[in-house]
């Protein structure tokens, strides 16, 4: 008995939330890490991120496909209030921009087909057949009334399923995340997350309040967490990492120096397209 709420065993930790640990090998971890280290290059590399009001986040990141940030207004209609009458595409105060308009400017990195191709293992092996029926019924919805931008069709497996966009978090020594909801995507198609590095005890808490019921697990390196379905919105955050945790064996980073501290990096579909 190690104490550990689960074990180092395939759990669903909650309905839809699905944790695989160990799912990517040590050179699929390693293979990672130098591409992490190749996307936090500027421009559009990584960036301390600000807050709405007027912190920052301990953590610092780089976002791909798409740049997830805070705005002072909605980049579409101008208002700076979390609702907007009319607005077709209302984003306050955070929003997915094209540019790091919270940063240096720059266009943002292209999505790399690696990620997509990985998220979409990751969603077969969390879900099987089961997504598209079970996972993501507001997306078959979508489909099913043939909404722009959706396959028409059912949806099985993992058809249909088209991640865009990338959020690498880099947590230095203290870092943690708040609880929040992953909430700027216009499709709930399951956000993936994948971590490397050093472990950290990550809350999945519910959807409806930032309180209990929660579930805390330990995340370590190469494992896998996606969060669809009924967990699509839940609160989630990184209470703490576990300095010196990684095990040194894993060489991530190589050929390049070692890498410090963890990162998470999360694969989600924006519905932007
Ligand atoms: O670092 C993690 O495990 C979670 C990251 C996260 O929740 C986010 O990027 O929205
Ligand atoms: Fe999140």
């Amino acid at each position: 008995m190690t104490g550990e709420l689960f074990g180092r065993e395939r759990a669903v930790v909650a309905p839809g939330a699905v944790l695989v640990p160990d799912w990517l090998d040590p050179a699929a971890q390693r293979e990672l890490v130098v591409a992490c280290r190749e996307w936090a290059r500027p421009p559009a590399g990584l960036r301390t991120v600000r807050l709405p009001g007027g912190g920052q986040m301990s953590v610092r990141q780089v976002c791909l496909g798409l740049h997830w940030g805070v705005v002072t207004r909605c980049p579409t209609c101008g208002v700076a209030r979390k609702a907007s009458a009319g607005c077709p595409q209302h984003w306050f105060p955070y929003a997915y921009t094209r540019t790091v308009q919270d940063g240096d400017g720059a266009p943002v990195k292209p999505f790399p087909a690696l990620l997509g191709a990985l998220a979409r293992r990751a969603v077969a092996e969390a879900y099987g057949e089961a997504y598209g029926t079970a996972y993501g019924t507001a997306f078959v919805q979508a489909a099913a009334d043939g909404d722009e931008g959706v396959p028409a069709g059912p949806v099985s497996g993992v058809e249909g399923y088209a991640p865009d966009v990338a959020l690498v978090n880099h947590y230095g020594e203290g870092a943690h995340m708040g609880l929040h909801q992953d909430r700027e995507e216009r499709v709930d198609a399951p956000v993936v997350s994948l971590s490397l590095g050093d472990s950290c005890v990550f809350r999945l808490g519910n959807s409806e309040t930032r309180t209990r019921p929660w579930t805390d697990l330990e995340l370590r390196s190469g494992d896998l967490l996606v969060f669809g379905g009924p967990a699509r919105y839940a609160y989630h955050g990184v209470l703490r990492t576990l300095p010196g945790s990684a095990d040194p064996g894993l060489d991530l980073g190589a050929p390049g120096p070692a890498l410090t501290g963890r990162l998470n990096i999360t694969v989600r579909q924006s519905g932007l397209a």
